[in-house]
């Protein structure tokens, strides 16, 4: 047997391929940025050609950079952004409009449309999704209805859809020459399409979008021997089985092997996604949480998560960089912050776009309040990863209140997580213990984990559980007293926020 598992993380800002060996450790990785393309305030954008494009490129150069091939891959596993939509022509494979990203906004009147009827409650029902933006099936619908020729395409069979898994996948396997047009449970929980229950996509969710059936992929579970065949050993490359495919948030859930009800992560990125594991019960949210499955390996039942999505937190720190240029790089904002001891007063609500869960509110914009003329960027900086704590902190006393878990630690990967500041913050303003693991790349890992156990490479989840060692943790140190009032802070700020914009 071939002693490596791939696995290509394709994300939101870069793509990235890592090769794992049996004990779970990193062998190689090499990861490249693609285009963020903004055509107009609140729309983005990418190019799936350019995404195939660096599929590619770091596929053979993380192999090349460790001296391996593809004959040394047992499998590879595939994990990506979510959400995000591609609709392509299968006679040519040539996209017949760019990806419209999981951040982009321009549906949203599709989705307060669906809100004003009992369809918003059915959505909610089936697919566990409140109607909003985030989610794939708005902008299928606006492809359908804003680009020429393509609903005539996707009626006749030659317009395909998918997320950047589906994508890639077809394009892996071969493309216009027999591609495989596949996804997994765990992606399509995101489109509001699929049925929770039945794990199929849903001929009323489908009516009300105005999506014809054809477009759709087939739907396997997230960890598959067969389902999703063998890359096409192009330019003398094996073939590799493609064994392994689920969302990355899913992913990084497996990687931080929460296998067992009630563990949780937390990955802090351009968002922060807080997934919680509620075992084989689905577990519907009255406090503004997403139901979604965490991912279903082979023939067993699905295991089902709440999740609490935050649509900006480390993008928050880019924005100290690139628009305000108070820092020249992320890894700076940690040292502006420690210059002083809090915030002098001031919250900072990146509710840049509206705010995810739990408010979903499309109608907030951003705000930096209790600021007065004491106040400084570092004010700003700390105010900044205050912020990325309080929006889990709004998620974790979401979580507790819908399932009765109380977290005893957060589990935590990410971009962010280098900034140990923040995550001090973090075990202070949550009151639990924050743990970091030793492999941080978790995405790439669970998505390799999917590929191995499918395969027999792993034998099981207690052989991975083995696997996962801590390497930091952070224990709360502020009062309760300290805890309590920062966050009613916190709260006032962000109801500064809402009924900010008219939102058509
Ligand atoms: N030291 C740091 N402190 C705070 N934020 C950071 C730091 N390093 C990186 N980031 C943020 O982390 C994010 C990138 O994390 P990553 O996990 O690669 O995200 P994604 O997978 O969403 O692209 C960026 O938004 C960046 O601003
Ligand atoms: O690509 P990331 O890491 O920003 O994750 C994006 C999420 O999957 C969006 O739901």
């Amino acid at each position: 047997m071939a002693d490596f598992i791939g696995a290509v993380d394709q994300g939101t800002t870069s793509t990235r391929f890592m090769v794992f060996d049996h004990d779970g450790a990193e062998v190689a990785r090499h990861q490249l940025e693609h285009e963020q393309i903004l055509p107009r305030a609140g729309w983005v954008e990418h190019n799936p050609l350019e995404i195939w494009d660096r599929t590619q490129t770091v596929i053979g150069s993380a192999l090349t950079s460790a001296g391996l091939s593809s004959s040394d891959l047992a499998a590879v596993g595939i994990t990506n952004q979510r959400e995000t939509a591609i609709v392509w022509d299968r006679r040519t494979g040539r996209p017949l409009h760019n990806a419209i990203v999981w951040q982009d906004t321009r549906t949203d009147s599709i989705a307060k449309a669906l809100d004003q009827d009992e369809r918003g409650q059915t959505i909610r029902h089936k697919a566990g999704l409140p109607p909003a933006t985030y989610f794939s099936a708005g902008k299928v619908q606006w492809i359908l209805e804003n680009v020429d020729g393509v609903r005539e395409a996707a009626e006749r069979g030659d317009a395909l859809f998918g997320t950047a898994d589906t994508w890639l996948v077809w394009n892996l396997t071969g493309g216009p020459r027999g591609g495989i047009h596949a996804t997994d449970v765990t992606n399509a929980s995101r489109t509001m399409l699929m049925d929770l229950t039945t794990l199929d996509w849903d001929d009323e969710l489908l009516g009300f979008f105005g999506i014809p059936r054809r477009m759709l992929p087939e739907i396997h579970a997230s960890s598959d021997a067969t389902a999703y065949g063998r890359t096409s050993g192009d330019r003398g490359s094996a073939q590799v089985p493609i064994t392994g495919v689920l969302g990355d948030q899913q992913a990084a859930t497996v990687g931080q092997v929460c296998f067992e009800p009630g563990e949780a992560k937390n990955t802090y990125g351009t968002g922060n996604f807080l997934l919680l594991n509620t075992g084989t019960e689905l577990v519907r949210s009255s406090n503004g949480l997403l139901t979604t499955v965490a991912y279903r390996f082979g023939d067993a039942d699905p295991v089902y998560a709440l999740e609490g999505s935050i649509a900006v937190t480390g993008s928050a720190v880019q924005w100290l960089r690139d628009q305000l240029g108070i820092i020249s790089g992320a890894s700076e904002v940690e040292r502006l912050a420690a210059q002083v001891v809090d915030t002098g007063g001031v919250y900072f609500v990146p509710a840049f776009s509206g705010l995810f869960a739990p408010y979903w509110r499309s109608d907030a914009r951003g705000a930096i309040v209790g600021l007065s003329r004491f106040n400084t960027n570092a004010h700003l900086a700390r105010a900044t990863l205050e912020a990325i704590c309080y929006q889990s902190r709004d998620v974790v006393d979401a979580m507790a209140a819908d399932s009765g878990v109380t977290l005893t630690t957060l589990k935590v990967d990410g971009g962010v997580t280098a900034n140990r500041l923040c995550m001090q913050l973090q075990a202070d303003i949550l009151g639990v213990p924050v743990s970091k693991p030793v492999v941080a790349e978790t995405t790439a890992l669970g998505a390799a984990y999917a590929a191995g156990l499918a395969t027999g490479f792993w034998s099981g989840t207690d052989e991975l559980r083995a696997k996962w060692a801590e390497a930091e943790r952070w224990e709360p140190e502020w009062s309760d007293a300290q805890r309590r009032d920062g966050y009613a802070g916190w709260r006032k700020a962000v109801e500064r926020t809402l009924d900010w914009v008219d939102v058509d």
